[in-house]
C-alpha cells in the first residue's frame, strides 16, 4: 500500500498533553494561549478540554472556561472528550464542534479509567451517541491500550477489533487507535491496524501513538505504510498517562511534521510556527521540551 497524499494531524496536547500534568492546576489563559497559537499553526482540529469529573482529571475541570476563553476561528474544530452523557450536555453548553467517548480493549484499563467494564463503558456511550446525533455534533471513538495495557500485558488484535467495531457500529465517524503507554513495535502496529482494518474502513482509522519507549514514529511509519491518514500528536510530546508511573505523552507534532514533510505528505500545518508554539508551552509550564524536532530546530543544528 502506498503512503496518503495528505493526512490530517489531531493535535492533543490541550486535553491529552495537560491532564496529567503534575503540580498546580494550569491557568485557564495558559490552556486558551496554547489553543490559539496551535490554531495559527494551520491544525485544523484541536483536541481542546475533557469534560469529565473534575474529581477524577482536575486538570480538566475549566473545561467550560477554556472553551469560553479561546479565539474560536471558523477554520478550526475544537473537540472535547465526553464520557458520558452529563459531559456531553457540558461540552454541547460549552460550544464544542465534536466530542469524543473514550474506552479501552482492556477490562482492567476501562476499570481504572472510567469505571466500569468494556460493557458497561458501551452501554454509557450509546445516549451519547443519540444525544450528539440529535445535535449534528460528530462523535469520535477512541480505543485504548490497543498495543498493551499496563495491567493486561499483551492485548490481542481481535480483542481492539471488537471495541473498535462496536465503537463504529454505534455511530462513532472515526475510530483512534491508542498506544496509551507507548509499548508497541511497527510490526504489531500493523498487526493491530491489519485486524481493525478487516472490519471498519481505513480512512475511519486514526493513529495515537504514545512515545514511552521511543517507537512512535517508528510505529507511525508502519501504519501510514498501511494507509492511516489521521495522527494524533501532541506538541513538545507532553503528557504522560496516569495508570502507566512514567509513561511519556503523546508522539511529538513537531516530530510527526517534520517526518511528514520529509515522506512528501501534505498537512497544511507550518512546522516553524509550530516549533515556536512547543517552546512557549514548554516555558509556560517549565518543563523540558519533549519534541527533538522542536529542540534541533533552535539549536541550528
Ligand atoms: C467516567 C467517570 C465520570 C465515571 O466516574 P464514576 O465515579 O464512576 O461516576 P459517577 O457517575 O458515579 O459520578 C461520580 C461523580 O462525578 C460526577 N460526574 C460524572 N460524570 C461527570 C462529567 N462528565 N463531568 C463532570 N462531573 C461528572 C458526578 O456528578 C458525581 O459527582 P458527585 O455526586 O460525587 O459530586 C470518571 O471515571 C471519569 O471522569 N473518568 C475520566 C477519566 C479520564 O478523563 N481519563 C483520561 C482520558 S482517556 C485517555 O487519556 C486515553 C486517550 C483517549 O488519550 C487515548 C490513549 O492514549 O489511549
Amino acid at each position: 500500500m502506498a503512503f496518503p497524499k495528505a493526512v490530517r494531524l489531531v493535535e492533543m496536547s490541550p486535553r491529552d498533553g495537560l491532564q496529567n500534568e503534575p503540580g498546580p492546576v494550569v491557568a485557564t489563559a495558559i490552556k486558551a494561549g496554547l489553543i490559539d497559537r496551535l490554531a495559527e499553526c494551520g491544525l485544523a482540529h484541536i483536541e481542546a478540554a475533557s469534560f469529565v469529573s473534575p474529581k477524577w482529571v482536575p486538570q480538566m475541570a475549566d473545561a467550560a472556561e477554556v472553551m469560553a476563553s479561546i479565539r474560536r476561528r471558523p477554520d478550526v474544530r475544537y473537540s472535547a472528550l465526553t464520557p458520558n452523557l452529563k459531559g456531553f450536555e457540558n461540552a454541547l453548553a460549552a460550544g464544542v464542534n465534536e466530542v469524543a467517548v473514550f474506552g479501552a480493549a482492556s477490562e482492567s484499563f476501562t476499570r481504572k479509567n472510567i469505571n466500569c467494564s468494556i460493557a458497561e463503558s458501551l452501554e454509557r456511550f450509546a445516549p451519547v451517541l443519540e444525544a450528539a446525533g440529535q445535535h449534528g455534533i460528530p462523535v469520535r471513538g477512541y480505543v485504548s491500550t490497543v498495543l498493551g495495557c499496563p495491567y493486561e500485558g499483551d492485548i490481542a488484535p481481535e480483542q481492539v477489533a471488537a471495541v473498535a467495531e462496536a465503537l463504529y457500529d454505534m455511530g462513532c465517524y472515526e475510530i483512534s487507535l491508542g498506544d496509551t503507554i507507548g509499548v508497541g513495535t511497527p510490526l504489531k502496529a500493523k498487526r493491530m491496524l491489519e485486524a481493525v482494518a478487516a472490519r471498519i474502513p481505513m480512512p475511519q482509522l486514526a493513529a495515537h501513538f504514545h512515545d514511552t519507549y521511543g517507537q512512535a514514529l517508528a510505529n507511525l511509519y508502519a501504519v501510514l505504510e498501511e494507509g492511516v491518514s489521521v495522527i494524533d500528536a501532541s506538541v513538545a510530546g507532553l503528557g504522560g498517562c496516569p495508570y502507566a508511573k512514567g509513561a511519556s505523552g503523546n508522539v511529538a507534532t513537531e516530530d510527526v511534521l517534520y517526518m511528514l514533510n520529509g515522506l512528501g505528505i501534505e498537512t497544511g500545518v507550518d512546522l516553524e510556527k509550530l516549533v515556536a508554539r512547543g517552546h512557549w508551552i514548554s516555558a509556560r509550564l517549565n518543563r523540558a521540551n519533549g519534541s527533538k524536532v522542536g529542540l534541533a530546530w533552535s539549536s541550528n543544528c
